[in-house]
């Protein structure tokens, strides 16, 4: 830096001085600036007066004290903005506030299902993806233009000095990038919160690190280039950068009295605006086509594992349908000790619809076997074992079981939302391993947990999945209406309400109402009633009834009273397979040929009501027995009803009874039956 000064000595006699300094700078690198520096000129002043004092004194006379007074100025308005000079570091924070946002929300619909859920039905992955980031896009799209506003309303040099087209050039890139970053790493995070702290990490982080680290060797000369721009590869540190170019041309406008960055500047040698731009768009190029790939194939997406690589995935289609209906099952076929004569017949009805298949049936699965393989040391867990099951349009099947039986691992296969291990199914003859996309277009789905936003409405909830199934216009609304009254959400205006304000029964409710909109051809309901009160219950069958006219349902429940109610067939799940199955009173029939006598006496005259019974039937078999009260199974051949009346009669008079009763087998009891058959109440 040159310091230029000149000395007008006035006046010079004994008693005073009169003196003019004028000073002004120039920079040191005619080039471009490199560095400002506030001018300091007490030292001028000092100069003047020693000089005045050798006149006076002589040469060899000295001012002891020098430095000690400011030169006299006239009053001056600093011009000193310090947006310019804070600007990097606090605009990078800013702009980068978005990142943890948007991140947080894509990993939020992954972990809550949401995803899966649009895609079971129908929304495709290219319509998502497109929806998602048009979204994020316009979102931070009206974030940098407020802010470019709001700074530039403010006055503030950073954003006025700077040619606008530059800086609207600058943020169009980098929110875009920012976006794929997003969506980049999504596919890492399976937990919303972890997601978010990591977000805020990396904003604090890259914004600070630029700060302190890039600007540092930015500015040191000797530090080589190649390595900055390696640095800059990290959206943060080009963020970082490009604010930093923004701030050092807003704040050398303002002490050179110029105006801030303009196209021209891009080729200055210290302007690193020009490679920044080109290493966004480059890296945004590669990151959303990587982040697409990734979500394909990651598993954390909670979604079916895709094939990791996409030729393998092809041939493995072209296999498949080859295969399809032609082989027979595909997958090892699963040995199973002394499988039950149901089982067997169901099996031989898949192999034969796989040889000459049938349009009649809307659900075909061969074989299906899912395996958990176990972690930190616990051994695999055979979940569903081998299970074959076809079922006719207009059938509603229903799969009773124990808890952890392997119902819900079956749907969930069946869904998409699992990958079966060995075997497969076919819904009208489309691959669940392949061709989960096409399925997804005709099927409806009711999880075991309601996959719902809490900031929707139901109705905004119908309408969104009545037009993923191509509703449209006055057709949509008559089903989103349709769909509110059948599940007793209409009136009153529940339907809309925000769904976070339903109970639990209305959230239900809700769900089996997305499950039938845009009439899908085949319905998987994994406990449907669960939590409803028995009004709410009652009316949910009444509408499963008119629903299963014309397709077919898989559901799976706890109540038998529902799976009597609904099911046109029954199997009973335990331990991952079938151990019968058939139309409720047929299984009634065929595991409940007894009568259950119950009779409550007082303790001491229990010995007679069991000679009461064997002398009714002499195959009787006590299967409950508690202080006083005793139940018999009695084979049906040995009893009839009028005996048990005469029987009961005749005993009133030699002793107190306390309550009996006769009742025909229940499906409870079968159920009962059958499991501890099955040896499953150990889970
Ligand atoms: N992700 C998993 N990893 C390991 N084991 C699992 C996993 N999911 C389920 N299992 C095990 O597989 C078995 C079947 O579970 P599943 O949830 O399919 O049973 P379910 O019949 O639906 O039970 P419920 O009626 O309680 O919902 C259980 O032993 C369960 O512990």
């Amino acid at each position: 830096m040159f310091l230029f000064t000149g000395y007008n000595f006035l006046n010079t006699n004994k008693d005073s001085l009169d003196i003019s300094i004028w000073f002004n700078s120039t920079y040191s690198n005619n080039t471009a600036f490199t560095e400002i520096a506030l001018l300091r000129v007490p030292r001028l002043v000092n100069m003047a007066s020693n000089a005045y004092i050798k006149f006076l004194r002589g040469s060899g006379v000295e001012m002891l004290l020098e430095y000690v007074k400011d030169m006299p100025k006239v009053g001056t308005k600093l011009k000193f903005d310090l947006s310019s000079l804070l600007g990097a570091l606090f605009f990078t924070w800013i702009v980068e506030l978005l990142f943890p946002v948007v991140l947080t929300y894509l990993v939020y619909e992954k972990q809550q299902k949401l995803k899966i859920m649009m895609k079971m039905h129908g929304l495709k992955d290219g319509p998502y993806w497109m929806i998602t980031y048009t979204y994020f896009f316009a979102l931070s799209a009206v974030y940098m233009l407020l802010f470019i506003i709001f700074g530039s309303v403010i006055g503030l040099r950073f954003f006025t000095a700077n040619n606008y087209s530059i800086q609207i050039v600058f943020y169009f890139i980098y929110i875009n990038l920012q976006i794929a970053l997003a969506f980049f790493a999504a596919s890492f995070f399976s937990s919303v919160k972890i997601a978010t702290v990591v977000g805020y990490i990396y904003v604090f982080g890259s914004g600070l690190l630029g700060a302190f680290l890039l600007r540092f060797f930015v500015e040191d000369n000797s530090f080589p280039k190649g390595w900055i721009v390696v640095m800059e590869i990290i959206p943060g540190f080009s963020l970082y950068r490009g604010l930093y170019e923004f701030g050092q041309y807003a704040f050398s406008g303002t002490a050179m009295g110029t105006s801030g960055m303009e196209w021209t500047n891009l080729s200055d040698p210290v302007n690193g605006m020009r490679t920044v731009l080109i290493i966004m768009v480059i890296e945004w190029a590669i990151l959303l086509p990587l982040a697409f790939y990734l979500d394909q194939v990651s598993s954390l997406s909670g979604g079916l594992r895709k094939r990791l690589l996409i030729s393998l995935k092809c041939f493995k289609k072209r296999a498949a349908s080859f295969r399809r209906y032609s082989f027979g099952r595909l997958g090892p076929k699963v040995t199973i000790e002394m499988e039950n004569p149901d089982t067997t017949q169901e099996r031989e009805v898949v192999e034969q619809l796989l040889l000459e298949p049938s349009a009649n049936h809307a659900i075909i699965s061969d074989n299906l076997t899912k395996v958990y393989h176990g972690k930190d040391g616990n051994p695999d867990k055979l979940a569903v074992r081998g299970l074959s099951l076809a079922l006719p349009k207009g059938q509603c099947f229903g799969m009773l079981g124990p808890n952890g039986a392997g119902k819900t691992s079956f749907i969930s296969m069946m869904i998409g939302l699992i990958p079966p291990t060995s075997g497969t199914a076919y819904v009208h003859g489309m691959d669940i391993r392949t061709d989960m996309n096409e399925i997804y277009t005709n099927m409806g789905v009711c999880p075991q947990h309601d996959l719902l936003w809490e900031t929707l409405t139901g109705r905004e909830h119908l309408l969104f999945y009545g037009r993923l199934k191509n509703l449209k216009g006055a057709e949509l609304l008559k089903a989103t209406d349709d769909s509110l009254k059948s599940v007793n959400l209409f009136r009153g205006g529940v339907g809309d309400k925000q769904v976070g304000k339903y109970s639990g029964g209305m959230k239900r409710r809700l769900s089996v109402a997305i499950s039938l909109i845009g009439d899908p051809k085949v319905v998987f309901m994994d406990e449907p009633s669960t939590g409803l009160d028995p009004a709410s219950r009652n009316n949910l069958w009444s509408v499963v009834k008119e629903a299963k006219k014309n397709r077919a349902i898989i559901l799976t429940t706890h109540s038998m009273e529902e799976a009597e109610v609904l099911c046109d067939r029954l199997g009973i799940f335990v331990d991952g397979g079938f151990q019968c199955i058939g139309h409720p009173k047929e299984l009634k029939a065929r595991y409940g040929g007894t009568y259950v006598f119950t009779m409550t006496t007082s303790s001491e005259h229990e010995q007679e009501v069991e000679q009461l019974v064997r002398r009714l039937s002499p195959n009787a078999n006590r299967i409950y027995h508690i202080s006083g009260t005793q139940k018999f199974e009695l084979p049906k051949q040995e009893v009839k009803i009028a005996d048990v009346f005469n029987e009961v009669e005749s005993a009133k008079s030699r002793f107190s009874i306390h309550a009996w009763g006769l009742a025909d087998t229940t499906l409870e009891d079968v159920f009962i039956k059958v499991a501890k058959g099955a040896q499953a109440f150990n889970v």
